[in-house]
């Protein structure tokens, strides 16, 4: 029993209500990405999850109890939320020794996750002489050294270069693969739609959904096709004959809302409308968390989040 629970969770500072009654589970065997405007709840979810915070009313358990319960708990959570966590006198495997001496872990597996997250090269160097990535790398080393099943990862790409991103989504895929519990908090919409199988978005301190990916996609977004012609009057009326507006976007392209292509391609062959493109738009992430947000947002800009397209055609992001 791995899962992370979070039951009515509230937390109130002062006058701010950052938690207003927050109760979601994340499950082992999948990667859940953590989403939700600035200010939403997730710093202080995690926080509260992690001991670093007192709830003010609520209960939050990793494996069926509070994290400050676990004996060593580097065996049961591994947590990445500063990257500035190691101090900075102190060699990265210097860091990664106190931390396995603490909890218990055998030495061996400071080398083996040196090697993993590719600091292997640089141990002995002082942490103060670390890049973001390469401290961001050394969390990441720290949240691994237990071998937990569960992994909290708050923003884990921070300062990681293009093949440092890549090298986390697919450590992130493979741990959720041996049926672990990776929780990622993150901005970025793109490395979430490639990464995540699981939604999780918060907004005000509430939960605004939980949803497999490709539910949270088709529940927000509108269905959509994009299609191409060289006779753009016929296929408008033959669609408006079968209930549908198509709505011009230049070069011969028209968008339909509301339906799918294998109808739009039915009415189109039967009005013998000649078609050069056709495809269902997938719907993009980032799209569906503007629309789900919207309204959520406590430092949004004042103009309203956009609903205009970011068109991905068979990329998820
Ligand atoms: N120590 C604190 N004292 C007072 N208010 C706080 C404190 N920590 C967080 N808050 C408030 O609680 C709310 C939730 O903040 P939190 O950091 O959890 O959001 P977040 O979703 O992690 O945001 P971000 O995406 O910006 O990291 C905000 O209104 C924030 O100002």
């Amino acid at each position: 029993m791995t899962s992370i629970d979070i039951r009515d969770l509230v937390k109130e500072y002062g006058t701010t209500r950052a938690l207003a009654g927050l109760t979601m589970t994340v499950r082992p065997g999948r990667v859940t990405g953590f989403l939700g405007p600035n200010g939403a709840g997730k710093s202080t979810t995690l926080r509260i999850l992690l001991g670093l915070d007192r709830a003010t009313s609520g209960t939050a358990t990793v494996g069926g109890r509070p994290y400050a319960l676990w004996d060593r708990p580097l065996r049961h959570v591994g947590a990445l939320l500063d990257a500035a966590a190691a101090h900075p006198a102190r060699t990265a495997r210097g860091h990664l020794l106190a931390l396995a001496h603490s909890n218990r872990i055998p030495r061996g597996r400071v080398t083996t996750v040196l090697e993993e997250t590719g600091l292997a090269a640089v141990a002995r160097r002082r942490v103060r002489t670390f890049s973001l990535g390469m401290r961001q790398r050394l969390g990441i080393a720290a949240a691994l050294l237990g071998d937990p099943p569960v992994l909290i990862l708050d923003e884990p790409t921070n300062g990681l270069d293009p093949e440092g991103i890549v090298w986390l989504r697919d450590l992130a895929r493979r741990l959720a693969g041996e049926g672990r519990t990776v929780l990622i908090s993150s901005h970025l919409m793109g490395e979430v739609a490639a990464t995540a199988d699981q939604v999780v978005v918060l907004g005000r301190g509430r939960l605004l959904a939980d949803s497999p990916m490709d539910a949270f996609l088709a529940e927000h977004t509108p269905a959509r096709v994009r299609v191409r012609t060289t006779e753009g009057e016929r296929l408008r009326t033959a669609l408006a004959d079968g209930g549908l507006l198509a709505v011009p976007d230049g070069d011969g392209r028209w968008t339909v809302e509301g339906t799918e292509a294998a109808h739009v391609g039915a009415l189109a062959a039967r009005s013998g409308v000649p078609i050069l493109e056709l495809a269902d738009e997938r719907a993009s992430l980032e799209d569906a968390y503007l629309r789900l947000t919207a309204g959520d947002a406590e430092f949004a800009a004042t103009a309203t989040p956009t609903t205009t397209l970011t068109t991905t055609r068979g990329a998820r992001a």
